[in-house]
């Protein structure tokens, strides 16, 4: 089967983009995880479906794959390619759409200087819909907030455990605060993290470095993508997981490896995160899909 793709990035997580409005393609996980392969596909962090409203009241819906193939409840930098997406092929020329995503419904803005602004939502603390069991683990409070202390082994490296604060943005992140993000132990601790046995989906692993009330440094070693070189919804998961350990005002510039993001969150726990920031589309293009 031979498709069509935009390549688009956003700070750097990068997306192949398909266009499903006038049909399904039927992809399986394993042709997701093909067209995501650096060395056999396209290459990307995720792939974006974007599909027709489901409902009226919408505009559409988009379906989210990790390069490992599996469906995702939510992408922030991907939301932000997807607006951009469906306005560059002319799917809508509105400014402001509402679309559904597995965990919900979210609305996006494109703004006069490019940049798109993503109401991600509330953060969800709930340990249950995170999902996370913290049944086990040693807790201390910071600031009156919850911290948890994860045990880590694996071959080769000596046990460490890393205390992190645990919140859903639709999708799970464990955030840890670090000295410095340049040495933090992203690539060790991160897949060690990801399939810890507290969270029963997997989660994203953030490693945050505070700069000052207004500044963030972040790395996040994504589930089902490794290290990518930003993450949107773990953007906004360490910003609310700093504010709420006091560290951090409402609104923060979050530096990644491929560029800023900018979160707002107002502190109480129904306040909708936003987040704005950059979408690029890079290149149009057609591939074989194999079987698979
Ligand atoms: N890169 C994304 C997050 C994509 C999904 C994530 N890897 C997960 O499995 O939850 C973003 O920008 O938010």
């Amino acid at each position: 089967m031979r498709i069509r793709f935009t390549k688009m990035q956003g700070a750097g997580n990068d997306f192949v983009v398909l266009d499903e409005t006038r049909g399904l393609l039927g992809l399986s996980t394993a042709q997701y995880r093909f067209l995501a392969d650096r060395h056999f596909g396209v290459g990307a962090d995720q792939i974006l479906s974007v599909r027709p409203a489901p409902r009226a009241g919408l505009d559409f819906e988009y379906v989210i794959h990790n390069a490992d193939g599996g469906e995702v409840e939510h992408c922030g930098n991907g939301a932000r390619c997807f607006v951009r997406y469906v306005r560059d092929k002319g799917l809508t020329d509105k400014t402001a759409v509402r679309v559904k995503v597995q965990q919900g419904e979210i609305e996006l803005r494109m703004n006069p200087d490019g940049r798109v602004t993503v109401n991600m939502g509330a953060p969800v603390f709930d340990w249950d819909r995170v999902p996370f069991n913290p049944i086990g683990l040693v807790s201390d409070q910071v600031n009156g907030w919850p911290v948890f202390d994860l045990v880590l082994g694996g071959q080769g490296m000596a046990p460490a455990i890393a205390r992190v604060a645990v919140v859903s943005m639709g999708n799970p992140h464990a955030v840890q605060r670090v000295e410095n993000v340049d040495t933090a132990p992203v690539l060790t601790q991160g897949p060690l993290i990801e399939n810890h046995p507290a969270f029963p989906r997997r989660v994203n692993a953030g490693f945050m470095q505070i700069v000052s009330r207004s500044q963030i440094r972040l790395r996040v070693f994504e589930r089902g993508a490794g290290e990518t070189l930003a993450c949107g919804t773990g953007a906004c998961a360490a910003v609310v997981a700093g504010i709420r350990q006091g560290w951090l005002d409402s609104c923060v510039d979050v530096q990644t490896h491929g560029g800023v993001l900018t979160i707002e969150w107002a502190g109480q726990a129904d306040n909708p995160v936003m987040m704005t920031g950059p979408a690029t589309p890079v290149f149009d293009g057609e591939i074989d899909i194999p079987e698979l």
